[in-house]
């Protein structure tokens, strides 16, 4: 079954909502966003949450000192690296990383393939993180990738995330903006995706 990340969350109702709707992952935001949390806030949600959720932290070209420290402080089980950090800084992290590459044409492939010894999952996004814009899935057929690392992101909504899953064949999905009714995470909309994700195979 495929796995679900949900992102952007930015409070304990909208985390539990979607751990109990069947997500897998849930995703917070320390970089700079209209999503954007504090170290308090989220420390404040983890505590209340069940030890099986997997807690996400997303950064962008933050100092890995700090990514350390963030995630250690509020118990992240993997750092989402969603900016240029390079495959050293990836190295550094103390905590499993999932690392978000943007695909925009065949050119940006070849960075795909360098980082797949180092990181845990590889996070293919579209052009503009966190703005509900797809990518050409197609591109992803040229990648000698192995699909156990691949999480799907990028404009998904619970009206392609089928389709989306049978032609790139991801191990995962994440969404944020397309489980949001103006700008606020949509329970039914979370539900619906979850649901629709995890029966796709
Ligand atoms: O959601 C944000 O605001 C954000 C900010 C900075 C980096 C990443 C961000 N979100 C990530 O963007 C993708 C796709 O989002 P969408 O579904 O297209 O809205 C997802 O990985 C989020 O984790």
């Amino acid at each position: 079954m495929v796995l679900v990340k949900i992102c952007g969350l930015t409070s304990y109702q909208e985390a539990i909502a979607a751990t109990e709707a069947g997500a897998d992952l849930i995703g917070f935001v320390f970089a700079q966003s209209k999503r954007q949390v504090t170290v308090e806030q989220v420390d404040q949600i983890q505590r209340q949450l069940p030890d099986h959720v997997k807690k996400v932290g997303v950064f962008v070209d933050t100092p890995i000192h700090i990514v350390n420290q963030i995630a250690r402080l509020v118990k992240l089980d993997y750092v989402q690296l969603h900016g240029k950090e390079s495959i050293l800084t990836c190295l550094k992290s103390e905590v499993p990383v999932i690392k978000a590459l943007s695909l925009q044409g065949t050119d940006s492939l070849e960075q795909v393939l360098d980082y797949l010894p180092v990181v845990d999952y590889l996070l293919l996004d579209g052009p503009k993180p966190g703005s509900g814009q797809t990518f050409d899935w197609r591109l992803i057929e040229s990648i000698p990738l192995a699909r156990d690392k691949m999480i799907l992101a990028g404009g998904l909504t619970a009206d392609n995330v089928d389709r989306a899953i049978q032609e790139a064949i991801p191990i995962g999905v994440d969404v944020s903006s397309g489980v949001e009714t103006n700008g606020k995470k949509d329970l039914i909309k979370i539900k619906q995706f979850i649901q629709i994700a995890k029966g796709a195979r």
